[in-house]
């Protein structure tokens, strides 16, 4: 942390409401706000206190954020509020929304002006980076000065030695010891000073790497890992491991390391023997470090990969930690990590052999040259070419000169650990597509065109998705049917854009989702996977989508639609019911009812539930009804996939969705008198047989009813 900068006070201000915020408090050195807590802040978002927008640039230096902590602070400098990510709230006041509960809505009203979303602004990951390697770089131009400063200090021991053997011993001369030490003892404390100084630097500028990466490592590799393996999360724990190293001896060292040639020709001048023999030591010790570096380098970025691998395992253990036990499969789970495991140890035994075997060479050139700078030393001072006390002298400056070059070779495995980890961080976060700032949209209402879908998974030859085109007005509601493994659910997640499209098109309002501010877009959708998860938290966290501006009519609201209120009430803690991991203490058709309230959160205007039913029993289904009639009531576009007949009939439209291609699309009347091959019109719809969706049943083969109602009806 530079001078200028460094935190004064940081507050950090956990999460959960009713927790008092603790305070640390970092001791005033190097006063100033940090950048730290400027980028902290820059990135906040907003809580409680409406709050004018903030400009793109830094934060006013040396300004607390308005917060609703802030005012009570009785401590000056910056707050850092921990509940707060790196995503910036668009700032639309937080009373608007309250006076308009679900004030998601766009133009769905007719005749209130459509509502405006302020973007959100370009995230730029590899900005985030550069500013956190500018900062690294500027600490360590200050922890050099230092370092610089420390060395020459360091001379301070062997010129005492010097001068006492050679002058104070001669001339006896009592003053000229007491001033000699005065000024040595001086040297010394100065150097210690200088040393820690060093040191506390480097801890805080480890503080701000992590404080600077940590929310965009975050966000980059969960925007990657979309796409991606899963394996982007653990870039976080590479952050770590780079901190790790910053605070380590072994940088110390490196640093250290440059001043080599100043100790080298402070033996020259004593005897250029010595000198000589010094540099021969050097360049031995140089070559021992190439070689390590060569010979350890490969089994080291294999230990690296093996232990990614293992710790991805590990991971999903944590996640199906249920399964594993049911099952019984504590065994197999452990072998998989173990085997990964066994090849990272594996590797790393490998290097760090190397890598002993290396340290130990150097340690063995590093006091031979002791031994030999002491003999020939002693000659040349039996020849009369130097003193005892020179001799000394040269030896201690000598083991100063080759400390660091050895430190540097032990601790070669961190550095080359700290680099691997820094290329992964930098791949991801330069490799994060840059979010352009978007065009200030009114909010969507819900029209939905889906152009030409065609979807083959990266990696793969199958066609998911096969030319899929459809549209939908504002507060149309269409079912999607079809036999396992249609490619009806990935239909639904190309809806919301959580996978995109190989090529073709699916607009909302005309834009396409790729060119929707992804903030906005989130705000003004719905979506229930079928897989639900919540978040661990409140229940009322999860219905508010996590959001700390949800307000509690709006999460009311939801939970009515939904029609959860009622179990929530009868939950010991209510809407304070803390859900775990796994869900607990809710079942799986209550987690699904809670998943149902969260996608029609903030009264979006499209939402896409995938086989919202499929654990619901009869009142769930009226709940679901009843929610489809909201729905409708507000012109809200809604896309349900379903294996159940009962969503049928509340649907305007229905898709029968076959090996990834639209067999019918049309009016549900039109398509179930086509399922049902019953040609004569009927006043009422008729709800599907019990057991099966229409075209899933005995002699009803969608397939040969092709063509039906096909794009865009
Ligand atoms: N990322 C992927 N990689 C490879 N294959 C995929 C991928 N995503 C989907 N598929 C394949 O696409 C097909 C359709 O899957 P999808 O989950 O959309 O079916 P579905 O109609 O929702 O089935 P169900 O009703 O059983 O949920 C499946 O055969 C699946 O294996």
């Amino acid at each position: 942390m530079s001078p200028h900068n460094s935190a004064a006070t940081l507050r950090l201000v956990p999460a959960h409401r009713v927790v008092p915020p603790r305070l640390v408090r970092l001791p005033r050195f190097l006063t100033g706000p940090s950048p730290m807590a400027r980028w902290l802040a820059r990135h906040r978002i907003a809580a409680e206190r409406p709050r004018p927008p903030e400009p793109p640039g830094e934060a006013p230096a040396g300004t607390a954020p308005q917060g609703r902590i802030t005012p009570a602070s009785p401590l000056p400098g910056p707050v850092i509020e921990a509940d707060r990510g790196p995503i910036r709230r668009p700032p639309t006041p937080p009373e608007e929304r309250r006076r308009e509960p679900g004030g998601g809505g766009g133009g769905a009203g007719g005749a209130a002006p459509p509502r405006f979303h302020k973007p959100v602004g370009p995230e730029d990951f590899g900005r985030a980076l550069r500013l956190g390697v500018q900062a690294v770089r500027r600490n360590l131009g200050l922890v050099m000065v230092l370092t610089c400063a420390t060395n020459l200090l360091i001379l301070a021991i062997p010129i005492y030695l010097f001068q006492i053997s050679d002058r104070v011993l001669t001339s006896r001369s009592v003053d000229t010891l007491v001033m000699l030490t005065i000024v040595i003892a001086a040297a010394v404390v100065l150097q210690a000073v200088f040393d820690a100084v060093r040191r506390f630097v480097l801890m805080r500028t480890a503080v701000e790497v992590a404080a600077r990466l940590g929310a965009p490592i975050l966000s980059a590799a969960s925007a990657a890992a979309l796409h991606g393996t899963g394996r982007e999360y653990q870039t976080l724990g590479d952050l770590q491991q780079l901190r790790g190293f910053i605070v380590s001896g072994t940088l110390l060292s490196f640093l250290d390391v440059p001043f080599a040639p100043l100790f080298i020709l402070a033996i020259y001048f004593v005897h250029p023997h010595l000198g000589t023999i010094v540099v021969g030591t050097s360049l031995a010790l140089l070559v021992i470090t190439l070689i390590n570096q060569k010979l350890t380098a490969r089994p080291f970025a294999e230990a690296n990969a093996a232990q990614s691998r293992a710790n991805l395992h590990l991971d999903s253990m944590s996640r199906n930690s249920q399964i594993i036990n049911a099952l019984a499969m504590i065994p197999e789970a452990v072998r998989i990590w173990g085997r990964d495991t066994a090849t990272s140890l594996t590797a790393q035994v490998h290097a760090q052999d190397r890598n002993i075997a290396a340290s130990a060479a150097s340690r063995a050139v590093r006091l031979l040259t002791q031994v030999a700078m002491l003999g020939w030393g002693a000659y040349l001072a039996i020849l009369g070419e130097i003193t005892g006390g020179m001799v000394i002298a040269a030896s201690i400056i000598a083991g100063r000169a080759l400390a660091p070059i050895e430190g540097a070779i032990e601790g070669w495995s961190g550095y080359a650990q700290a680099r691997a980890a820094y290329g992964r961080i930098a791949g991801l976060l330069t490799g994060s597509k840059l979010q352009f700032e978007r065009l200030n949209l009114p909010n969507p209402e819900g029209r939905l065109d889906v152009e030409r879908l065609l979807y083959v998974p990266g990696g793969t030859k199958q066609v998911v998705l096969n030319g899929v085109s459809f549209a939908l007005t504002p507060g149309e509601s269409l079912a999607i049917i079809g036999n396992s493994g249609a490619g009806k659910t990935t239909l639904g997640k190309m809806l919301v854009g959580s996978i995109l499209p190989t090529s073709g098109n699916v607009r909302l309002d005309l834009m396409d989702l790729r060119n929707w501010d992804p903030r906005q877009l989130g705000e003004n959708i719905g979506y229930l996977p079928q897989d639900v998860q919540l978040f661990p938290g409140s229940i009322k966290d999860n219905i508010g989508r996590m959001r700390l501006d949800a307000t509690d009519a709006q999460i009311y609201a939801a939970a009515r639609l939904a029609d959860v209120h009622e179990m929530i009430a009868n939950l010991p803690q209510g809407y304070e019911t803390v859900v775990a991991a796994d869900g607990a203490p809710l079942s799986g058709g209550q987690k699904q009812r809670i998943a149902l309230a969260r996608a029609f959160f903030g009264e979006p205007r499209f939402v896409v539930l995938d086989e919202p039913n499929s654990n619901l029993d009869s009142a769930g289904d009226k709940a679901l009804a009843q929610a489809l009639r909201h729905a409708k009531e507000n012109r809200i576009t809604v896309v349900v996939v379903t294996q159940k007949p009962t969503l049928l009939t509340v649907v305007d439209k229905i898709m029968l969705l076959a090996d990834g291609s639209i067999q019918m699309f049309g009016e549900r009347m039109q398509v179930l008198q086509r399922l049902a091959g019953d040609k004569a019109p009927r006043p009422a719809p008729r709800a599907p047989g019990p057991s099966q969706v229409p075209g899933q049943g005995p002699g009803q083969d969608p397939g040969k009813n092709p063509g039906q109602g096909g794009p865009k009806s």
